[in-house]
């Protein structure tokens, strides 16, 4: 697993606006190399920041927007089209402005789908799908992911991976449903960390001083169990994507040099 490196930036705006440039130019990368690119998106104010600045960037459509496979690390698992799901506010934010196809859009499933309220089939579900596109190349059963983001709760959750709570201590499936999340809608899908590490690329954003104990703690040593974020590593690149306030409780050895 890839040691963590660090980003900050000076204000949550800017953040946003230099994690959409290098999302931008990660992607390009993978489409002129490999012809597509995949990326899992997440859920929560920094992450929505992101697809936002991203919409609005001038070298958005450098992209080629068929070309691309989105997944989603988490999903708040609620009636499709409901405004808390974070599908809604991934296609408010970016997806509805740019010409994805939708075939290539991996939303995970809704209580009005086929599995009904049953949160464990509609995991399953996605793990399967997951598996389809996988390739013989590809590490297990999900496709590696170009990049894999994901937002920092203040209590070190990423994803649905609460601290202490079962779905952070999955070892085996790619992906489960989650039951009484601390973060409300209370029943959640989840990526577990055995699929995050498959990413070649984790990317975790965090601004704002409500996350900065939890960047400290998650980046000073913690197991995985009690900090997620901790655990949360690419196999070639794991990249912390702060701003200044988000930083702020680091150890003054482990801010990167050209910090603000
Ligand atoms: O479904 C969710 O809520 C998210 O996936 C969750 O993991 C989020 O990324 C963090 O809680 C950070 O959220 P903020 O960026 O809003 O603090």
């Amino acid at each position: 697993m890839s040691t963590p490196q660090l980003v900050v930036h000076h204000d949550k705006e800017l953040m946003a606006q230099a994690a959409a440039a290098r999302l931008i130019t990660k992607i390009v990368d993978a489409q002129a190399s490999r012809g597509e690119a995949s990326v899992v998106l997440t859920g929560g104010r920094n992450g929505n920041g992101l697809l936002a600045a991203l919409a609005a960037a001038p070298a958005r459509d450098a992209i080629d927007w068929s070309r691309l496979d989105l997944w989603w690390g988490d999903e708040r698992f609620l009636p499709t089209g409901d405004p808390e799901r974070n599908d809604t506010q991934a296609r408010e934010a970016l997806l509805d402005q740019v010409p994805v196809d939708p075939k290539r859009v991996h939303a995970m499933p809704a209580t009005d789908g086929p599995w009904g309220t049953d949160v464990d089939a509609a995991a399953e579900s996605y793990a399967a799908e997951l598996a389809r596109a996988a390739g013989p190349e590809n590490h297990g059963a999900v496709p590696t992911f170009d990049v894999l983001m994901l937002g920092v709760g203040p209590d070190t959750h990423v994803a649905s991976l609460f601290p202490e709570l079962p779905a952070v201590r999955e070892t085996e499936r790619t992906v489960v449903g989650v039951h009484g999340s601390p973060k409300p809608p209370p029943t959640r899908v989840s990526l577990t960390l055995p699929a995050i590490r498959s990413a070649r690329e984790v990317w975790l954003l965090a601004a704002g001083e409500d996350k900065a104990e939890a960047v400290a703690i998650a980046l000073s040593g913690a197991g995985e169990i009690q900090a997620p974020a901790a655990g949360a590593r690419g196999r070639s690149r794991t990249l912390w994507l702060l701003d200044a306030a988000a930083a702020a409780q680091l150890p003054r050895a482990l801010y990167p040099p050209a910090s603000p």
